[in-house]
């Protein structure tokens, strides 16, 4: 499980780390991992500049652009003001050959080091121009700590920002580097160890990572297993317009862990869909889950009568309009941005723009499980807890793939997963099958829910490969 924290809880955590290790040791730490990671990804004859800030931030750029001159590289570096720089770095980066300059010119690589967890949201004065000299000539960018000009806590981006391919980040992730315009913004985020974990909060946020399919294991069947004890999962779904929602959430019902799939609907409808996957069971019974709402009829009766049953409940598309005053962590609403945007009545910029505060502003007023869907799906659940997924391709989005991904999720939640797992792992391997399925280019909704089965496969065998998951 990748963790991120918030800054106070960072800097809780420095604070003790440094008791034993002491503040320049921490950096030193953080330097080390920064030179290591510069080396790595930074061409030998590249000559990079790093943007140095006022903070320790660029203390440990210019720490790190000394390391790298000793090894023999040329490394420039450019402060943003020379009255407010870390002083002890400077000294050694002048003293290791390093070259100061004005500004970035001709460069194809930057370090940037303007501000770290200290950072204020938006970038003005010369780093706005820094920020603007990026956009333009877009060269491979290395964010320390954090990409400068994001919200660390929140993922905002309210003006001018550094966005990177790599961001090397101390001892846990931030918050801001997963979610929103700043998880976007961060390229590939790698998480160096300076010593923090034994001092550092509950996380802020997780993301599920390739080798967690152990702790998912109590969904395999055991020995004594039948289709009942598995879990049953009922479907309402589909109208005359959208049959097609129909196949595809009963195509990802039937990809997840749950023993049966029932579905209720229109005699024709339901005649279908059996005609299409005869495991399927027409009409009502007991079931352990409901999904409601993918391509369904604009009424409210399919969640008042799934929510009768007193079991969880995923909430999709047309079910999403029929909301009742409150409803139960085990409900899972499952918007995009569009529809999250409409249940708050704000635009749907608004909710892009903020992501997590949006989500969690529908979790308080319902008191619902939200799994908000977008280029990272958040879930939010009412106690408190927030996974962001990190898996998936653009070509995820493709007609369809939503009422997939409600199919899967409920045959998680039918199987005893509670509501955050089931929705980020549901979330999780979604992307996962849509990224395999993306191998062979486009592919139609349908292809992810037959990848679905193998991808579950492989993650609660623990084979499922890292790379394969971003
Ligand atoms: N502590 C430790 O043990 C370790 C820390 N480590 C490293 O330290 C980093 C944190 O360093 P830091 O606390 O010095 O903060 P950093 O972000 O460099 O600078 C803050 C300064 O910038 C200013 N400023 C901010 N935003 C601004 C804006 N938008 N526009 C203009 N100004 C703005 C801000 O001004 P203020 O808000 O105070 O007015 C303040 O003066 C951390 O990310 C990691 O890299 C590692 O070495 C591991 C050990
Ligand atoms: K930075």
């Amino acid at each position: 499980m990748l963790t991120a924290h918030r800054v106070a809880d960072i800097r809780a955590a420095e604070k003790a780390a440094a008791a034993s290790a002491g503040w320049d040791g921490l950096m030193q730490r953080a330097v080390a991992a920064l030179t290591d990671v510069l080396a790595r990804v930074l061409p030998e004859d590249a000559v990079p500049i790093v943007l140095v800030g006022p903070g320790n931030n660029g203390g440990d750029a210019l720490f790190a652009a000394a390391a790298l001159c000793r090894r023999g590289r040329r490394v420039d570096v450019a402060l943003l003001d020379r009255g407010h720089v870390h002083e002890a770095g400077l000294a050694e980066a002048l003293a290791s050959g390093v070259r100061v300059v004005d500004g970035p010119v001709d460069h194809d690589h930057v370090v940037d080091a303007v501000f770290g967890i200290g950072a204020r949201a938006g970038l003005d004065g010369r780093a706005a121009e820094w920020a603007g000299w990026v956009e333009g000539r877009r060269p491979f960018v290395v964010a320390v700590d954090v990409p400068s000009g994001i919200g660390v806590d929140d993922g905002v981006r309210p003006g001018p920002s550094i966005p990177a391919d790599v961001t090397v980040t101390f001892g846990t992730a931030k918050v801001g580097l997963l979610v929103g315009p700043g998880g976007l913004s961060s390229g590939r985020v790698l998480v160096r160890d300076i010593g923090l974990a034994p001092h550092l909060s509950a996380p802020a946020a997780e993301a599920i990572e390739a080798g967690d399919g152990q702790r998912y294991r109590s969904i395999v069947p055991g020995p004594e297993a039948h289709k009942y004890s598995r879990g049953v999962v009922g479907i309402e779904a589909g109208s005359p317009a959208y049959a097609g929602a129909a196949h595809l959430c009963v195509a990802g019902a039937q990809a997840g862990p749950a023993g049966m799939v029932r579905f209720v609907g229109e005699p024709d409808l339901a005649a279908r869909v059996v005609d299409r996957a005869p495991e399927v069971v027409a009409g009502r019974g007991r079931v352990q889950a409901w999904v409601v709402g993918p391509g369904g009829q604009d009424s409210p009766d399919p969640l008042i009568s799934a929510l009768a049953d007193d079991v969880p409940v995923v909430v999709d598309a047309s079910a999403l309009a029929h909301l009742p005053e409150r409803l139960r962590p085990d409900v899972v609403l499952t918007p995009h941005a569009g529809e999250l945007a409409r249940l708050l009545d704000v635009e749907r910029a608004e909710v892009e723009a903020d992501p997590l505060l949006s989500a969690r502003r529908v979790v308080e007023r319902w008191n619902a499980t939200v799994l908000l869907k977008g280029p990272r799906t958040l879930v939010v659940s009412p106690d408190g807890r927030v996974r962001v997924n990190l898996s998936g391709t653009s070509w995820l989005g493709t007609a369809g793939a939503g009422d997939v991904l409600a199919g899967f999720v409920g045959s998680l939640l039918a199987s005893g997963l509670d509501a955050l797992e089931a929705a980020s792992v549901g979330a999780y391997l979604h992307g996962v099958a849509g990224a395999r399925a993306a191998r062979g280019g486009p592919f139609p909704a349908h292809v992810v829910a037959d990848e679905l089965r193998g991808v579950l496969h492989d993650f609660l065998e623990g084979t499922l490969d890292d790379e394969e998951a971003r």
